[in-house]
């Protein structure tokens, strides 16, 4: 028997637009990003692929693309889960700077190892700087130490595979159709695990936002077909390549 998982990183965000490092920062989608969530469930109703369960992060631009994107396609009752380990990647001290200046200050080798290297990590925010979460009430029960002040990827992966195995593998093993709507660099984090890429490719690696990206995975949870299926290619295509090229405008 096979397992159905649907990824979806939420549609365009208000920061997304604005070229600006966002991270656990929590921005609400733009008008696009709206349309990108709503676009995201005609495309999961024209292939009959409706879930039964999702899991988001604590971020209302996924919350949100995952209520449009259910509630387009009749499925708004689904139970829903939620936690902090789908969040995006904590960026840092980079939170709320434009990626275009950071990319002039520092060179295009640091400002690809900050966005892209798997394991260099942005430099730390200061606990109570201004766009810092560490107070956020809904981080309260993370224990202080795993609270984070940046991320790389490697950490992303870390915290996210936790959560991958204690509740998403059961919801797929039970039978259920999982959506997953989280970030850029936490979908990343899972589609480095599904298709075991390495380190160094990782980085070539981007998500684009609102386009549901489909995993039929056998019994031992890999992917029958490596790399999933974008539900629409052709925006998929676009999509990646707009976010790869975010910093040079
Ligand atoms: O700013 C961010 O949080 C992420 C996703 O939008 O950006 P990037 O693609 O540069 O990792």
């Amino acid at each position: 028997m096979t397992s159905k998982l649907i990824l979806l990183r939420h549609g365009e965000s208000e920061w997304n637009s604005k070229n600006l490092f966002t991270g656990w920062v929590d921005v609400d989608l733009n008008e696009k990003g709206v349309g990108e969530a709503k676009n995201a469930a005609a495309l999961l109703k024209s292939e009959d692929l409706l879930p039964t369960v999702v899991h988001t992060s604590l971020l209302r631009r996924a919350i949100h693309t995952a209520y449009l994107a259910l509630d387009g396609c009749d499925r708004h009752w689904i139970p829903v889960r939620r936690s902090w380990r789908l969040n995006e990647r904590h960026y840092g001290s980079l939170q709320g700077l434009n990626k275009a200046e950071i990319r002039e200050k520092y060179g295009e080798t640091q400002f690809m190892a900050w966005r892209r290297s798997y394991d260099v990590p942005p430099p730390e925010i200061e606990k109570d700087g201004e766009f810092s979460q560490f107070n956020d009430p809904r981080y309260a029960d993370v224990p202080a130490d795993e609270r984070p002040l940046h991320e790389c990827l490697k950490d992303v992966v870390a915290r996210m595979l936790p959560y991958w195995e204690s509740d998403i593998v059961p919801d797929l093993k039970d039978g259920h159709t999982v959506l997953v709507a989280a970030h850029g660099n936490s979908l990343r984090a899972l589609v480095k695990h599904l298709d075991d890429i390495s380190d160094d490719d990782i980085a070539g690696l981007n998500i684009p936002t609102g386009i549901p990206l489909y995993y039929e995975l056998d019994e031992n949870l890999k992917p029958v077909v490596k790399g999933g299926r974008y539900l629409d290619p052709e925006a998929a295509e676009a999509g990646q390549k707009a976010v790869a090229n975010q910093g040079k405008k």
